[in-house]
């Protein structure tokens, strides 16, 4: 088993006879329900089915409270269902153990947040660094230069000794695209992010978020409140009341 989750980072899933092939992430019917400290139980995802394809472009809306956030932590295998599958790559999440999911999740899933999330004492290098010392061989040797190639590929080249207090909003986020993609994940989830930036600079760290997410062909996931975010997408989902349902951008 380990031998293959080893494998899956790197894998481009297979080709069914009809020539689809398999998503990398396969959520059916999944649901999620939590028990509140009154010992009521809150159904905060309802039955969700979702397949994600390698390269797609998703975004989701939803009100405040709809479950967006819960649903992105499934993707991300950082929780599971309370009932329902999650399939990365073919593979059973709800049947890996809890060091199995980190080892994948490092590997193949680079989150983005809308507070940045960034180690305040760290430089961006270091910042950007920092999923690497958990990486195998190479990668991890190669360690600086992989994070300095990728804060050169976000435009900040130049500001690799910066502490985050001395970068902008939208350089710090662009220092956190960095962080999230150094380790060629497979899944990009971003949670609202650019809900701490300005229009402008929102639009413009997104618009580099995309480019670098298709560069890579890695699957894109944001969650927004933002049509402009949202419209950069290719598939547009609504999450209400714990349904997800596809969505036009207007419903943004
Ligand atoms: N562990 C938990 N215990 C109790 N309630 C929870 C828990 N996790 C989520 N909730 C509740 O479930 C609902 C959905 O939460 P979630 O954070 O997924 O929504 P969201 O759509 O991301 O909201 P927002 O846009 O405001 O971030 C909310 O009412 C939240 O308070």
């Amino acid at each position: 088993m380990t031998q293959f989750i080893d494998a899956l980072p790197g894998s481009s899933g297979w080709v069914s006879a009809a020539g689809e092939t398999q998503p990398l992430v396969r959520l059916r019917n999944v649901t999620r329900t939590v028990r509140l400290p009154d010992n009521e139980e809150l159904h905060i995802l309802g039955g969700v089915d979702l397949d994600v394809r390698q390269g797609d472009h998703i975004s989701i809306v939803g009100r405040s409270g709809s479950g967006k956030s819960t649903l992105l932590n499934i993707l991300g295998m950082l929780d599971l269902p309370s009932t329902g599958t999650i399939e990365f790559d073919g593979v059973p999440v709800g049947n890996m153990g809890g060091n199995q999911r980190a080892v994948l999740r490092g590997a193949a899933v680079g989150f983005i947040f809308q507070q940045f999330n960034l180690l305040a004492e760290r430089t961006a290098l270091e910042n950007v660094m920092t999923p690497l010392l958990y990486a195998k061989g190479r990668d991890f040797w190669r360690r600086e230069k992989l994070a300095s190639d990728m804060l050169g590929r976000v435009g900040l080249g130049s500001r690799l000794q910066e502490k985050p207090q001395r970068l902008s909003g939208g350089e710090q986020q662009r220092v956190a695209i960095a962080r999230a993609l150094v380790r060629s994940p497979r899944l990009i989830l971003a949670d609202e992010p650019t809900g701490a930036l300005d229009i402008a600079t929102g639009q413009s760290v997104m618009g580099l978020l995309a480019e670098v997410a298709e560069e890579s062909g890695a699957a894109l996931i944001t969650i927004t409140h933002d049509p402009n975010v949202a419209a950069l997408a290719h598939s547009h989902y609504l999450l209400e009341s714990g349904h997800l349902r596809l969505g036009s951008e207007a419903a943004a």
